[in-house]
This record gives structure tokens, C-alpha cells and sequence, in this order.
């Protein structure tokens, strides 16, 4: 064995037995256990693989130690429950695909368009605003096995429907399962999940959804060239996950604390034990009971749970800053850029319908993937620098974007040639004497001849509004465009098009790991059990229904502010949302549920716990410089 490795156990022995001593002389049984099981193996580690080396013997010890520590099951119960969050990205995303081969197939007019699309955002909203109270009285397993049933009997309804209206009861089925499901999972998720490790589990429900809308973009692509039915496949394929969910969580248990909450003892102590595998649960099992019992004699059970957490000050404050947080998640315009790439890209200059789908493909893996930093982060930073430096980072590149608008506005070609007769139809188009003004208007487009990329010759026309790939009548109506004839529809054709598609992608790049996931992580986990599902659901409430009012305004908000002041609107609402979250996000990460609320006692807006706070909790046996998390108790065992 090298010098190195040998001071390395010893040091290491020296430390366990150390803790060991104070462990028992503190008489703390679960602690003790907790202690005894890591020395054990990290002796039995030491002694087979002495050879291996310090670094080699301490990463094994990690591992084995964070295997003693998490079993599997705990994975299995959050993976499971994330696939409500797949189906909330997917059917929220699968729409616009569909909607390319369902508007020409049904007839579907502008109108129609937008009640199938947005039906399922209210559903959603309406749904997690009740699903708190299904919550509290039910349970959380109730609640999602519920869930999956409309997520399936929407799938079944819309890949059979034969007419609009019961495409239309599909999507709003649908919405209710979205709704449910997205209030629920994350609260079933941190209930489940060992303090440590919660941050991550929760925030791989939002890794799902944007994996969701990732796949409903491949999917979309895909299907795109079945023109007859491909949107009965797009529709119908969520069954699949959803009806997984339904087997799965027949077998899989009720959440803990909700089951102490409602005195189920015996039921809960077992399903503890179940998800904490060979750890002793008493320390925990009191912990959450002792918080039940102070908060009731605190607060009462009198009267409704929402009046109480108004007039309880902790829980007052958390309510603002959970719904505070999912605002500004949606103000930010996160679905503008999800539910909009494709026209984005367009204005960016891809004319192309089929390309403009398969790159709203790469826009959501991009979002995906920055979603799974978050994953990886949210326990390496905490939560509230993740949300602080990914909510600058969005503001910063919506400034960009705005500015790419401006610019390509500002070089915006005229308008050159008007027609000689102008016919009422006509004159709608003709006041245009620019490409922006005429962009601007949904019923015009831009009809221009190019020789080797300069602009001859242009005009403003009204549009085909059947397809809005042509004009309804003069230049571009016919659809073979000769070689120098192009229509744009939605977009303008200016040197600066690129910017619009580089700040999407830095626009990305830092919401996905906060900003789109840490609303509902810091959701999950700020309010006290009594007040934990009515909590979120106000919250989920919040976000669909801010959802729902930027996506349907975004098109309005353009035309009156043309693209580049949408987009500073935008802006200028993150920059608000920055200094709320800066002021008023306490720091959670590795806090035990039952302690967070005490983050909220003091007057609003003095938080953000230092570092140092984790002394308190977190136990550390040093090995020359490498830190082993060991347990859930006061680090001052160990010094
Ligand atoms: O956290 C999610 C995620 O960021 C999604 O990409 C977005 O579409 C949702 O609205 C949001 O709630």
C-alpha cells in the first residue's frame, strides 16, 4: 500500500472511530446505524482494494456509501412519477406539429386553431387550481393515478376524433390530466426524496418535460409527411406512457408524509422504511410528526387552508414567492420562444415549412439538454444562485433578440411597386411601405423578386389565409414561384436574420437549467405539509394561467409593438423578475422539509441563507481534504 493511501485510512479510521464515540455517547440510535453501516464498508473497501490508491479508494467508498445511503427504489418512484411531466411536454408541444396537417384536413379556422391549442393551457390551469383540494383530501397517488386516466382517455379521444368539437373535448381532457399531474408529481417527488438528493429528483420531473417536447418535435417532424392522419399518430402515441404511468403506480405507495399527516401510522412508518431501504426511519418518522403537531397547535385547523395560509405570515410569504416565481418563469416568454420557434425561425429566414419543423426540433433539444445541467447543478449551487445567474442570463439574451428585431427592422426593405387597380381586398396591404409594416399585419405578406440576393422589386399583398404559403391574388398567388419570385409571410428578408436564431439558443441556454425548472423545485419544497398542496396548486394555477396569457397575446403584442418591443416587454418583465428573485429566493438546498418554513419567518425579502447554515445539517467525515455526506444531523458530531 503507498504512503498515501495508507495515511488515507488511517486518517479515515481515526475520523470513524471518532464519530462512533460521539455517537454513542449521544446515545442517537439512527445516527449510530447511519455511522456503523459507512465505516463498515468503507473498512471493507479499504481492505480489499488497498492497492488501488487514495483517489480509487475514496470514490468507492462514495459510492458504496451513497448506495447504503439511496436505495434504487427512491429512483424508481421519481422516474415513474416523471413521466407525467413526459406527457405534460408532450401534449403541450405535439399540438403545433399537428395543428400544420389538422387545419388543412378539418378546415379548421383561425378561430378553431386557437381554441384547440389553448383549450388544453385553461383545462390546465382550471385543473391545477382544484387539484390541490383532490390532493389534500385524496392523496398524492389518487391524484396521479387520476392524472394518467385523462392523459389516456385524451389520447384515445383525439387519435379517434371525426370531427373539430371532439378534437376540441380531447385537448381539454388532456389539459385536465396536464394540470394535475404538474401540481402533484413535483410535491409526490420531494415528499419521497432524502433532503439531500431532492433538488435533483424534482428537477428531473422538469428534465421530462422538456424531454417531452423534445420527442413531440421528433414525432411532429415524422408524422409530418402522412399528411392524411399523421396527427391521429401524434396524438394518440401519449397513451403509451400514460398507461405505463397507471400500471406502475398501482404498485408504487403513497406518499409518506401525507399518510403521518392523516394518521395513517402504521401504513406510513412501512412506506418509509420502503424508500429509505436499510436505514432506521424513526429520526425522520418523528421529525415530521413533531413539525404536524407544533404547526397545528401554531396555526389551527380552523377554517379554509388557503385563509389560513394568508393570515400565517411563513406561509403568506412562501405563497408570494411560489407564485412570484412561476410568474416570472412565464413572463420571461419561455412558450412564446417553445410554442413560436418555428415562425421565429422563419422570420430568421427559413422559409422552408418542413425545415422550420425539424429545427424547432434541435431549439427543444437544446432545451433539454440545458435542462439536464440543471439536473446536475441545482445540488452544486443551490437553488438560488441556479435561478439568479439563469434569470440574468435570459434577460440578457431576450435584450439580444429584441435588438436583432430592431436592427432587421431598421434595414427593413420598401415596399416598390403598388398595384395599378387597387381593389378593396387589395387596399387592406397597399398602406404598407415597408416589409416590417407589412409582416406586421397578419392578413398581408411580402411578395418580393430577388436578383442574386438584392431585392428588385416588392409589394405588399394580402394573403392566402387557407395556407399562408402564397398571396390570395397578384404576384406570389400562384404556388410555383418562378425562380426570382419569393413570398414571406410572417417574416422579412434583412441581413440580420441570424441574430434572432443565436439569441434563441443563448436564450436557452440559460433558462433551461433555472429558470424553466426551479419555480417548480422551490415549489415543492417552501410550504409546510397542511398548507404544501394548496400551495402548489396556487402556484401551478399561476403558471398556466401567465402561460396562457403571453402565448395568446404574443401575436397582438407583436403587431402593436412590432417584434423588437415584444421582446423588450419581455425583458424588461425578467429584469423585475431578477430583482424579486434576488431579494426574496431563500436558499433551500439540503434543508429537511420540515425546516424550510423557518426561511420564511423573518419579513420578506431578507433571504438567501449563507453557505455556513449548512453546518447545522450536514455531517461531513473529512479524508484529507474530500468531504463524505453522512448524515442529516449537527456537524459538530464530527469536529
Ligand atoms: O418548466 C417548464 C419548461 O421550462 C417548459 O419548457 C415550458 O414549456 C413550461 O411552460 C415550463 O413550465
Amino acid at each position: 500500500m503507498s504512503r498515501k493511501a495508507s495515511d488515507n485510512v488511517e486518517y479515515t479510521l481515526r475520523s470513524l472511530s471518532h464519530l462512533m464515540k460521539e455517537k454513542r455517547r449521544k446515545k442517537d440510535e439512527n445516527a449510530g446505524e447511519r455511522s456503523l453501516v459507512a465505516a463498515e464498508s468503507y473498512t471493507s473497501i479499504n481492505s480489499q482494494g488497498a492497492t488501488g490508491g487514495g483517489g480509487d479508494l475514496e470514490r468507492a467508498a462514495r459510492r458504496q456509501f451513497q448506495r447504503d445511503v439511496t436505495p434504487a427504489f427512491v429512483y424508481v418512484v421519481s422516474v415513474f412519477s416523471a413521466l407525467g411531466g413526459f406527457l405534460f411536454g408532450y401534449d403541450t408541444g405535439v399540438v403545433s406539429g399537428a395543428m400544420l396537417l389538422l387545419k388543412k384536413q378539418m378546415n379548421l379556422t383561425a378561430l378553431w386553431q386557437e381554441l384547440v391549442v389553448s383549450s388544453t393551457v385553461g383545462a390546465a390551469a382550471l385543473s391545477a387550481l382544484l387539484g390541490g383540494l383532490l390532493n389534500g383530501t385524496c392523496g398524492r397517488r389518487p391524484s396521479i393515478l387520476i392524472a394518467s386516466c385523462f392523459f389516456t382517455a385524451g389520447a384515445v379521444v383525439l387519435a379517434a376524433a371525426g370531427n373539430k368539437e371532439t378534437l376540441l373535448a380531447g385537448r381539454v381532457v388532456v389539459g385536465l390530466g396536464i394540470g394535475l399531474a404538474s401540481m402533484t408529481i413535483p410535491v409526490y417527488i420531494a415528499e419521497a426524496a432524502p433532503s439531500h438528493l431532492r433538488g435533483r429528483l424534482v428537477t428531473i420531473n422538469t428534465l421530462f418535460i422538456t424531454g417531452g417536447q423534445f420527442f413531440a418535435a421528433v414525432i411532429d417532424g415524422a408524422f409530418s409527411y402522412l399528411a392524411k392522419d399523421g396527427w391521429r399518430y401524434m396524438f394518440g402515441l401519449s397513451a403509451v406512457p400514460s398507461v405505463i404511468q397507471f400500471f406502475g403506480f398501482l404498485f408504487l405507495p403513497e406518499s409518506p408524509r401525507w399518510l403521518i399527516q392523516k394518521g395513517q401510522t402504521q401504513k406510513a412508518r412501512r412506506v418509509l422504511s420502503q424508500i429509505r431501504g436499510n436505514q432506521t426511519i424513526d429520526e425522520e418518522y418523528d421529525s415530521i410528526k413533531n413539525s404536524i403537531d407544533e404547526e397545528e397547535k401554531e396555526v389551527g385547523t380552523a377554517g379554509p387552508v388557503i385563509c389560513r395560509m394568508l393570515t400565517y405570515p411563513p406561509t403568506r410569504r412562501a405563497l408570494i414567492v411560489g407564485c412570484g416565481l412561476q410568474m416570472f418563469q412565464q413572463l420571461s416568454g419561455i412558450n412564446t420562444v417553445m410554442y413560436y420557434c418555428a415562425t421565429i425561425l422563419q422570420m430568421s429566414g427559413m422559409q422552408d415549412d418542413t425545415l422550420a419543423i425539424w429545427l424547432s426540433a434541435v431549439i427543444a433539444l437544446i432545451n433539454f439538454i440545458f435542462t439536464l445541467f440543471g439536473v446536475w447543478l441545482v445540488e452544486k449551487l443551490g437553488r438560488r444562485k441556479l435561478t439568479i445567474g439563469s434569470l440574468a442570463g435570459t434577460t440578457i439574451a431576450l435584450i439580444i433578440l429584441a435588438l436583432g428585431f430592431l436592427l432587421s427592422a431598421q434595414v427593413s426593405p420598401p415596399v416598390t411597386l403598388y398595384p395599378r387597380n387597387s381593389s378593396s381586398e387589395n387596399s387592406i396591404c397597399t398602406k404598407y411601405s415597408d416589409c416590417n409594416g407589412c409582416m406586421l399585419d397578419p392578413n398581408c405578406g411580402f411578395c418580393y423578386q430577388a436578383n442574386k440576393s438584392n431585392i428588385v422589386e416588392s409589394s405588399c399583398v394580402p394573403v392566402d389565409k387557407k395556407f399562408n404559403v402564397k398571396a390570395a391574388l397578384g404576384r406570389c398567388s400562384n404556388e410555383s414561384k418562378t425562380e426570382e419570385l419569393f413570398w414571406a409571410y410572417n417574416y422579412c428578408p434583412t441581413p440580420y436574420s441570424w441574430i434572432a436564431l443565436v439569441s434563441l439558443i443563448i436564450y436557452l441556454v440559460f433558462f433551461a437549467p433555472g429558470m424553466g425548472p426551479m419555480p417548480w423545485t422551490v415549489n415543492s419544497e417552501i410550504y409546510p405539509l397542511w398548507a404544501r398542496s394548496t400551495g402548489n396548486a396556487c402556484s401551478s394555477g399561476v403558471n398556466w394561467i401567465f402561460n396562457v396569457l403571453i402565448s395568446l397575446t404574443f401575436l397582438h403584442t407583436a403587431e402593436y409593438l412590432t417584434y423588437y418591443g415584444a421582446f423588450f416587454l419581455y425583458a424588461g418583465f425578467a429584469a423585475v423578475g431578477l430583482i424579486f428573485i434576488y431579494g426574496c429566493l431563500p436558499e433551500t438546498k439540503g434543508k429537511k422539509l420540515e425546516e424550510i418554513e423557518s426561511l420564511f419567518e423573518n419579513k420578506l425579502c431578507t433571504c438567501g441563507a449563507s453557505e455556513s447554515d449548512e453546518g447545522r445539517y450536514i455531517e461531513y467525515i473529512r479524508v484529507k481534504g474530500s468531504n463524505y455526506h453522512l448524515s442529516d444531523n449537527d456537524a459538530s458530531d464530527v469536529e
